[in-house]
């Protein structure tokens, strides 16, 4: 068709159109570089904390898989912007117009400053005088302190498994590229954390990120320094080669240089290691802080506290109940097996031959167990799909999860809140979405240096999560819904340690930053809040107990009060009537007239009153606490049958039931 235009003004139309077009593309990278606060970017002191547990959480997950005790060391090296300057060859520069600069302040602004903090300290020392609590003072507006940031070369350095020295650059310069993306419990998750520190110090400093690494047995380490092409999303490839590795090193080793804020991120950060240490015990971790200020410097080991580990987690099928149609074309796009019977029972967990062909007679007769599965029109998949979410099946097993046990919850809530009573609890698996997975809770009571009220601890495959607290599936549970008068406790005085951790395939994280759980799945929430309440029976019958102690010494200590006074009163009174028998007034009979000299001779004192009082008091002690064993006191307490066997085993025997324990004796 002839428009009639030359191709001048062709040309021109074309730029014209493509110069209105609204439409633009961006490329993964460039879309989490402009929003970096969902993956946990959001400042500078964050992207500090977030790039320490990227590193940290890739270092754990590698040592893990292949069964090593992990050893992680990391180190924050403050540089400075000035030696940051040096170091990239930018020589610093003299401020010559200071009113540009945004902490620029008039000889006005000055004195008015200076007047205020004046009635500040004049304010702070009457409140002290007279015995108030002080408020910090506010900074004043133009003075950065605390929100200072400064440039820092974060370096972790582990034992784990290491990289193949050609998937480097893609693992760590190609956004949501990883080996985690199957049904499997691990710390990581997207393909996206180690790239967006990478991005983070591309955004600030512009420096690229080092890796060394080496696999198991292998004679060499690899090296690479890169950065990322934003826009294509691929690595920029600066140095990739192999270096001599004598010692047989395996493990991995990252150095990234970004803009960061120690000073407002130190305590997160140090309670993240904290943390961390307990919720894997078995690690060792060397923590340091370097900078040039010596007294500003930390340097902590946690240590290994275990050499047993948990289990590593199982790489698992998907259950049919959790596919969508995208999954299942994918599945069968990747499947080895030919027909729709061997594609079902092997590509899903809990479908077995019988069940598989079962199914496939209810998908109708377009379908039979030798249909080729790769020639399943888009409607039959429709139709497989369909019946996967309206079919009963099993539920997935939590035998490929591997949670911290309780035994590692216990010995995290001892060291971190040295409680006066605990209670865990690790509930069977469950499912949610067709992903299996478990609680495992730990509550406990009182406690050295544990504020009052709720202290609450989440872990998430073995994460710590310290943000977003309020929104959380445990602290609402912990929050909203437990009656914690109900368990003798009390929720705002008592000073509570609730420590809830999470495994799963799949963990629904609200956002890429992996802070924190929602309260919108029914499954989790109930199960937590069981799991809570599971230990708060547990510490009930402890609390109930040790508030019937209590009140027995108490009772026992009031009566002890009053036996020397009762004990004068009655000697008092034996003696004036003894006086009477001798003067005759009154007689009595032969047993109580021969106490009645005994007092007269002292042979009965007053101490002798005393010492029988007392020996009362303990008496009737003892057999109240006999009767509260015998009536319920004990019953509380989980039983078990113990059975004292003969050498030969016949099955003649009597059974004595006493209300701790059952004796079966054999005749
Ligand atoms: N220290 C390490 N040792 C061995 N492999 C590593 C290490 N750090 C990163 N990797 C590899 O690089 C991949 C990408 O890491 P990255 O942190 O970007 O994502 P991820 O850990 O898979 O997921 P997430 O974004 O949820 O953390 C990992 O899947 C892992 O295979």
């Amino acid at each position: 068709m002839d428009s009639g235009e030359s191709p001048v003004e062709l040309k021109k139309g074309k730029a014209k159109k493509a110069k209105e077009s609204l439409l633009k593309q961006k490329s993964p990278a460039e879309f989490f570089a402009d929003n970096k606060n969902i993956a946990g970017f959001d400042n500078p002191g964050k992207s500090l904390y977030t790039t320490i547990r990227e590193l940290v959480e890739n270092s754990l997950d590698s040592a893990e898989s292949i069964s090593q005790l992990p050893v992680v060391e990391i180190t924050i090296e403050e540089i400075g912007k000035s030696k940051f300057n040096s170091m990239i060859g930018l020589i610093d520069r003299e401020r010559v117009d200071e009113a540009l600069y945004d902490d620029f302040e008039t000889i006005k602004a000055r004195e008015k400053r200076l007047a205020k903090e004046a009635r500040q300290q004049e304010m702070q020392l009457k409140k002290a005088a007279s015995g108030k609590t002080l408020k910090e003072p506010t900074a004043a507006k133009g003075m950065k302190g605390r929100g200072e940031t400064s440039i820092y070369k974060v370096s972790c350095k582990d034992n784990g498994r290491g990289m193949a020295h050609d998937d480097i650059p893609n693992m760590f310069g190609r956004v949501l590229s990883g080996t985690k993306y199957g049904l499997k419990q691990t710390r990581g998750k997207f393909g996206l954390g180690a790239k967006m520190a990478l991005i983070w110090s591309k955004m600030s400093t512009g420096l690229p990120i080092e890796i060394l690494s080496s696999t198991r047995g292998q004679k060499f380490k690899s090296f690479c320094r890169l950065d990322i092409d934003i826009q294509r999303n691929i690595p920029h490839i600066h140095v990739h080669e192999k270096r001599e590795n004598k010692e047989l090193w395996h493990g991995a080793e990252i150095h990234v240089v970004i803009e960061g804020n120690w000073t407002t991120h130190r305590s997160k950060i140090l309670h993240y290691m904290r943390q961390m240490a307990v919720i894997t015990p078995y690690a060792e971790f060397l923590f340091k802080f370097v900078t040039d200020a010596q007294d500003k410097n930390v340097t902590i080991k946690f240590a290994r506290r275990t050499d047993v580990m948990p289990p590593v987690p199982l790489e698992t099928k998907h259950h049919p109940s959790s596919v969508d149609l995208l999954l299942i074309k994918r599945l069968i796009e990747e499947t080895s097996k030919q027909n729709l019977l061997q594609f079902l029972q092997h590509e899903f967990v809990n479908i077995g031959k019988s069940y598989a062909e079962r199914l496939i007679g209810e998908m109708g007769p377009d379908f039979g167990p030798k249909t080729p599965v790769k020639s399943l029109t888009s409607q039959q998949l429709v139709r497989i799909h369909q019946l996967f979410r309206q079919a009963k099946f099993d539920d997935p097993s939590g035998d490929c999860l591997s949670p911290a046990g309780e035994y590692n919850l216990r010995l995290g809530i001892i060291k971190e809140l040295h409680p006066d009573l605990v209670a865990t609890y690790s509930g069977s698996p469950q499912v949610f979405e067709g992903h299996p997975f478990i609680v495992e809770t730990g509550v406990s009571v009182g406690g050295k240096d544990v504020k009052q009220g709720l202290n609450i601890f989440r872990f998430a495959n073995r994460i710590p999560l310290l943000f977003e607290q309020g929104a959380d599936v445990v602290t609402r549970t912990a929050m909203k819904r437990i009656n914690w008068n109900s368990y003798k406790i009390n929720q705002t005085q008592d000073k509570i340690g609730v420590f809830v951790s999470i495994v799963s395939t799949k963990i629904p994280f609200k956002g890429t930053g992996k802070e924190y759980i929602g309260d919108d799945i029914s499954e989790i929430a109930s199960a937590v809040k069981n799991s809570i309440k599971q230990c708060c029976l547990q510490l009930k019958t402890k609390i109930v107990k040790k508030i019937q102690a209590r009140e027995q010494l108490e009772r026992k200590r009031i009566l002890k009060r009053y036996i020397t006074d009762v004990s004068s009163a009655i000697h008092g009174v034996l003696k004036e009537t003894a006086r009477l028998q001798v003067a005759k007034k009154r007689r009595y009979g032969e047993e109580d007239a021969e106490m009645l000299d005994n007092v007269l001779a002292n042979v009965i004192k007053k101490a002798t009153l005393e010492e029988k009082l007392a020996q009362h008091v303990e008496q009737v002690d003892f057999e109240m606490a006999m009767d509260f064993a015998t009536h319920g006191g004990v019953s509380e307490e989980p039983r078990e049958a113990i059975f004292l066997l003969p050498l030969e085993s016949k099955s003649d025997f009597v059974q004595l039931h006493t209300p701790a324990f059952v004796i079966r004796i054999f005749q």
